[in-house]
């Protein structure tokens, strides 16, 4: 409950005060006027340690947004764990943070001491010694307060660029599969605003907690030992605060859920519709998704407006609660300055102690609520920074640069050599052995059901079969980006697994039906996978060697930056065909000794399939070529066609023997010699 309440109140006090974190609004905690913190502070911080007895006493962990509290304790251990090994800044910002504690507790009482001086000694000389202390003091406090914030900062950024390693690391490492099943969106923003928000809270909560329990118990010690009969009057409101939270704390958290939900929804189908702009061009869906979107948008007011309004009653509750402790203190410290128990001063300076401590107070409840933020973001993210990816082998061991990983069996064999593993090392034989597939994404549907095949080195080999009868999947399947859900996939005689990935990235290459091109020159382009081992004129031999073979390099050579052109986001400033190219001189620049072709000529105009397919008959010379083509020109050249239909091979052999046999392959021609 406490948890919810704090976090509401965090949420509403963002609200109410953009662009301040509330954490640091406490910071310096010295003003003549009452802040709205002022007085909920008893109420948070008793709220916080019955919450806390209330879990141990239950001695079962409680829901916060769907992880326990046990588990948050264990994800803030881990956090801590992160923060420390930046030992050296900690300690400095400790010090700092000690210094500035003691500079600002003399603040009050160094004022408590300017209106005596002023108001009983009337003493100009006094006044004026006391004033000087503060000064000094003031000034200490805010020069080793600034000093502390850069040390935490530095935590911070430090912690986040670990984390962000870690987390990029990891998600690169996870199978194809992981991809399918958790959207771009969502793992991107595990990257950005989940890692800043770990780190983020983790060090400015780490530097206000230490801050405020440092002065909490300094301040409480002195309010108890100088006036202890106002230090009880100060706690007056601590259950009517109590009570208050629960009830607002529940609202708040099932109003700020629906509103979070609301919003993730918002967002996603904005992605989506985004992320399709050309579908959606093409059907002149604009407006109607404009629509869509306003009426999401509209359901986020309603939301808005509702807690507005429950805002006025906390303001009330809240702002009205310490405000009335702070006239209580004033009418029994009025009272004792009156029967001479009190000077005016002392009580000026017990007031000020009095909103200092209830701002401490206050930032240690807000504290608990931004390590529950933390602990909620980090438990995504190590979530995938823990994530063993699905196709390793639980004896093996992830290689980063494999993406993937390596079995210490069979792979040992050809890792431990790999580097000195030329093309001729890998004939090139593909055998599919009663191969079945299911996709993780979709655990009902059977995709692949016992294909078998084989593929001798260097033979052409055409998959043809209606639409999502298969073929992608068995090029996907030699990628390894999926593992057979029964049977193996062999090549060379062995199993596909016992390989090492970074070996199967070097000899096998695919160029899929869409090619992705990334926002970076063409050179780069190209050159992508040929790793960092090989130098500068050796790399630009092979980009020029493989954009030749792909009919690439004249287009590029018309352009006026040459291979130095950026290619823009995703491709986007060439062609379907110049993409293609790319993709293709990108394939062969590794000189592979298995080329995968995935429709790979069907973005291309006549001219230029021709030109490709020149090249890639020429590229095809020694290797063996699996290659998914609806064109019949393509498929006839093949030296074997394997003919799939719902995941079954219903047919194999040359282009003759298949016509001549009319089955299901002479009925494909029959209609693709209409398209052709
Ligand atoms: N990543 C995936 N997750 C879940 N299902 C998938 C995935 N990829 C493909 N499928 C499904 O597997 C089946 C076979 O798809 P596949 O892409 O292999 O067919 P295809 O013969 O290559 O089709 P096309 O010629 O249209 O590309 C289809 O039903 C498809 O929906």
């Amino acid at each position: 409950m406490l948890a919810e309440f704090l976090a509401a109140r965090r949420y509403l006090k963002q609200r109410s005060q953009p662009g301040q974190g509330d954490a640091n609004s406490s910071d310096g905690g010295y003003s003549l006027i009452p802040q709205e913190e002022v007085g909920q502070s008893p109420g948070s911080c008793s709220n916080l340690e019955e919450e806390e007895v209330d879990a141990d006493k239950e001695g079962s962990p409680k829901e916060e947004g769907g992880v326990t509290l046990s588990s948050h304790k264990r994800i803030l251990w881990r956090l801590f764990g992160l923060a420390m090994q930046e030992w050296s800044y900690l300690a400095l910002g400790l010090v700092f943070l000690v210094a500035a504690s003691i500079s600002q507790a003399l603040l009050p009482r160094l004022t408590g001491d300017v209106i005596n001086s002023i108001v009983i000694d009337k003493s100009e000389e006094d006044m004026e010694e006391a004033l000087r202390s503060l000064t000094l003091f003031s000034l200490l406090c805010a020069l080793f307060s600034g000093l502390r914030g850069t040390c935490f900062l530095v935590v911070n950024t430090k912690m986040n660029i670990r984390i962000r390693k870690d987390l990029y690391q990891s998600m690169l490492k996870q199978e194809i599969g992981f991809f399918d099943q958790n959207k771009v969106g969502d793992l991107t923003s595990r990257l950005s605003s989940d890692t800043n928000k770990m780190s983020d809270q983790i060090g400015l909560n780490l530097n206000v907690c230490l801050r405020s329990v440092v002065q909490s118990i300094g301040l409480l010690a002195y309010m108890l030992l100088s006036q202890w009969r106002l230090t009880l009057v100060t706690f007056i409101a601590v259950p009517l605060v109590s009570l208050l939270s629960k009830v607002y704390g529940h609202y708040y958290h099932l109003l700020a859920k629906a509103v979070q939900d609301q919003q993730a929804r918002c967002n996603a189908d904005a992605e989506e519709v985004i992320g399709s702009m050309r579908t959606v061009r093409s059907f002149g869906c604009e407006e109607e998704e404009v629509r869509r979107y306003e009426q999401e948008l509209q359901e986020i007011l309603r939301l808005g407006i509702k807690q507005a309004s429950a805002y006025t009653g906390y303001m009330f509750c809240f702002t009205g609660a310490p405000l009335l402790v702070t006239v209580a203190v004033l009418y029994f410290g009025g009272h004792m300055v009156f029967t001479h128990l009190l000077q005016p001063g002392d009580l000026v300076a017990f007031v000020f102690y009095q909103q200092s401590l209830s701002q401490a107070i206050n930032s240690i409840g807000d504290v608990y609520a931004g390590l529950m933020q933390a602990a909620g973001a980090a438990d995504k993210v190590f979530d995938i920074i823990d994530r063993r990816p699905a196709t390793c082998p639980p004896s093996s061991s992830c290689s980063f640069s494999s993406a993937s990983c390596s079995s210490p069996t069979h792979s040992s064999l050809l890792l431990s050599s790999s580097s000195e593993l030329s093309k001729e090392q890998l004939q090139g034989s593909i055998t599919f052995q009663e191969v079945s597939l299911v996709y993780p994404s979709r655990p009902d549907a059977l995709v692949l059901d016992r294909v078998s095949f084989h593929i001798d080195p260097g033979q052409v080999v055409a998959l043809v079969g209606s639409s999502g009868s298969g073929k992608s999947s068995c090029i996907s399947l030699i990628e390894r980006f999926y593992e057979p859900t029964g049977g193996e996939v062999l090549l060379d005689g062995l199993s596909l697994s016992s390989y090492d990935n970074s070996f199967l990235r070097r000899h096998i290459s695919l160029v899929g039906q869409e090619p992705v091109l990334y926002a970076r020159s063409l050179l780069e382009n190209i050159a992508y996978g040929l790793g960092r081992e090989v130098e500068e004129a050796e790399l630009r031999r092979r980009v020029t060697l493989a954009a030749r073979q792909a009919c690439a390099d004249e287009f590029i050579m018309r352009m006026e930056d040459g291979f130095s052109t950026h290619a823009g986001e995703r491709g986007s400033h060439l062609s379907g065909g110049q993409k293609q190219r790319i993709a293709i001189a990108r394939a062969l620049v590794r000189n592979p000794s298995i080329l995968l072709l995935d429709e790979a000529t069907s973005a291309l105009d006549t001219a230029s399939e021709a030109q490709v397919q020149k090249a890639i008959d020429e590229s095809m010379k020694g290797r063996t070529v699996l290659v998914i083509a609806h064109r019949l020109s393509t498929i006839q050249r093949a030296d074997k066609i394997i003919v799939l239909s719902n995941g079954l091979v219903v047919e194999q052999g040359t282009h003759k023997e298949l016509l001549e046999a009319g089955g299901a392959y002479a009925e494909l021609v029959s209609k693709q010699v209409s398209i052709d």
